[in-house]
């Protein structure tokens, strides 16, 4: 009689906080001949955040490959989704072994909002699976391989406070930004990163950010400098087009912000605040009028 040892089945899983980032400043300096950018640009993490578990199982009868869930039903979950393609490319690249790989996204970051939320999923997943598989990916191997699935993984691998610059993935530590709320508040339009990157060949760009200025009040922790010195040349062509961006800008001005800026390439608005109840009324106030409306706080 044969005797067959039934096969294990192992299951192995970690769950990853995927942060979102605002640019305290973002100035685009020229063009490539790929058509990409250069960009010189502060970042900040914020503490909202996705949060992304990631499943291995080896030993099952019929091995799955990648399966992706997310709780927004809109999202993609095949390959359009930037976290597949990030398993997708770790198992490419690193030679692990592909049986079942299960991923579920539990999203809180605005979709399409200039607030990095599939970069940050796509890092969180390459984090998840070079620890899962123990493949031993330094930070710089691991940023080396964000940066094939987007500009802005390699900053979501690092997080903190980090000028970006090259097309956003040449980083370098900057002091950790002063701690403050901050209420982010996603008008109901969107605006495709690559569009406004294409708007700004068009325009004369007339004010461009002091990065010089930002970065020597985060050197003396300076939080009103860091206020001061908040910039971004996407603002002037999406604010030019959308009413809404000054709209929000004013009201954050008139409740009790700091300061307020346009994050990435938008549409949302940010404001910052030192003082936590004027930040809670005037998300509180906001939300009536546009629900993707949110208290968070810088994160280093
Ligand atoms: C504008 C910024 C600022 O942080 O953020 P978001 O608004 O997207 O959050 C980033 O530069 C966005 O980075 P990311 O969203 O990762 O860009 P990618 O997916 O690599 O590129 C989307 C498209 O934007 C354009 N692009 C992007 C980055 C760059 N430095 N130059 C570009 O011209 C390209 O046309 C590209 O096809
Ligand atoms: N995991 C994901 N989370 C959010 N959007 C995703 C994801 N994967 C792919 N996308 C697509 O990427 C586009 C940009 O979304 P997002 O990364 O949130 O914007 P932004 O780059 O402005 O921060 C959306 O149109 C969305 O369909």
């Amino acid at each position: 009689m044969l005797f067959r040892r039934k096969q294990e089945i192992t299951h192995a899983d970690t769950t990853v906080r995927a942060r979102a980032k605002i640019n305290l400043t973002l100035d685009v300096t020229g063009r490539r001949e790929d058509g990409y950018h250069t960009v010189e640009m502060v970042m900040q993490s914020i503490a909202l955040h996705d949060t992304v578990r990631v499943t291995t199982i080896h030993g099952e009868k019929k091995p799955r490959g990648i399966v992706l869930s997310c709780s927004l039903p809109f999202l993609p979950t095949d390959e359009r989704n930037l976290a597949y393609r990030a398993a997708e490319l770790f198992y490419k690249e690193t030679g692990a072994l592909l049986e079942t790989c299960e991923i579920h996204i539990e999203k809180r970051i605005p979709v399409a909002a200039g607030l990095a939320g599939g970069s940050t999923d796509a890092a969180a997943v390459l984090r998840a699976l070079n620890a899962l598989h123990t493949a031993g990916l330094t930070d710089d191997e691991l940023c080396e391989m964000g940066l094939k699935l987007g500009a802005d993984v390699p900053f979501c691998l690092r997080g903190g406070t980090m000028l970006a610059q090259g097309i956003g993935e040449e980083l370098s530590l900057l002091p950790d930004m002063p701690h403050c709320w901050v209420v982010l508040c996603k008008p109901p339009f969107a605006v495709p990163t690559k569009e406004v990157y294409q708007e700004i060949d068009s325009v004369d760009i007339l004010e461009h950010p002091d990065n010089k200025g930002m970065m020597a009040a985060l050197n003396q922790g300076d939080y009103e400098g860091v206020c001061a010195y908040l910039s971004n040349v996407m603002e002037t062509v999406t604010a030019a087009k959308r009413r809404q961006i000054g709209e929000i800008k004013s009201f954050l001005a008139e409740n009790g912000a700091d300061g307020t800026l346009m994050s990435g390439s938008g549409p949302t608005v940010y404001g910052l605040f030192s003082d936590e109840s004027r930040a809670k009324t005037a998300a509180k106030m906001l939300r009536r009028r546009f629900a993707d409306t949110f208290l968070t706080e810088t994160c280093n």
